[in-house]
């Protein structure tokens, strides 16, 4: 398919064609008047909006889709991850970029809690060699709880977010068609900032972007993987 784009809507197409008509009425409802607990936002929901194509700016549209999915069946758990690419309107520096990589996890199943996830991203990053974390409350509005994660940069000498997470909330995955009793936990975490912390890089645009240097990619270890030394 050929996409024309342009800044992050994308031109062509420019509308989506097809959405499902039910759940497009269920989540118009409870942004507007509110439902499963929450008070919803009190004002209008324009599809014309909702219609407009765009890059995505986060890979939780992904987690969104597969939750959606997931709801057509008869529950079962299950865990979905992805690493791809995402686009903002960022101005970009020695910590951000405009066009990067998000790691993304979903798991699924009842009687998860907030103490899951924490100790789901305690551990992969202590598996990582990053032991050294901070959680600080933050907001999403599909998430409640939710949680930024911040890690230590020697180099920059400051604590930096490496990801965001959080359980989803009822009012997100029960238009959807979940069970009520089913708990999600959630996050969304930077592949490139973990990077300039593990391998002391104090500017993010070395590692993605026209200012990489191709010597380092081709002589990296990881990137000889199933390539015979010569
Ligand atoms: N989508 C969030 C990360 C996130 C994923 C899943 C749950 C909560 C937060 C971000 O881009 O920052």
């Amino acid at each position: 398919m050929l996409m024309l784009i342009c800044e992050y809507l994308i031109v062509a197409p420019s509308m989506t064609r097809e959405l499902p008509e039910d759940y497009v009425a269920r989540v118009k409802q409870v942004h507007e008047s509110g439902g499963y607990g929450s008070r919803g936002y009190n004002c209008e929901w324009k599809r014309e909006e909702a219609n407009k194509n765009l890059l995505r700016t986060h890979t939780t549209a992904v987690s969104s889709r597969m939750l959606y999915a997931l709801a057509k069946g008869p529950f079962t758990p299950k865990k979905y991850f992805s690493i791809d690419r995402v686009f903002r309107n960022e101005a970009v520096d020695k910590t951000h970029l405009a066009e990067f990589h998000q790691i993304e996890g979903v798991v699924c199943d009842r009687g998860l809690t907030l103490g899951d996830l924490i100790g789901v991203l305690q551990e992969f990053f202590s598996r990582l060699g990053m032991s050294n974390l901070r959680f600080k409350p933050a907001y999403n509005p599909y998430t409640e709880p939710s949680m930024e994660i911040f890690s230590y940069h020697a180099g920059l000498e400051k604590w930096v977010e490496i990801g965001n997470s959080g359980m989803f909330r009822p009012e997100m995955l029960q238009p959807m068609g979940l069970p009520e009793d089913v708990r999600v936990i959630a996050w969304g975490l930077s592949l490139e900032r973990p990077t300039m912390i593990l391998y002391k890089c104090d500017n993010i645009r070395e590692l993605f972007g026209h200012k990489v240097d191709l010597k380092k990619v081709k002589e990296n270890p990881i990137c000889r993987i199933g390539i015979e030394s010569a």
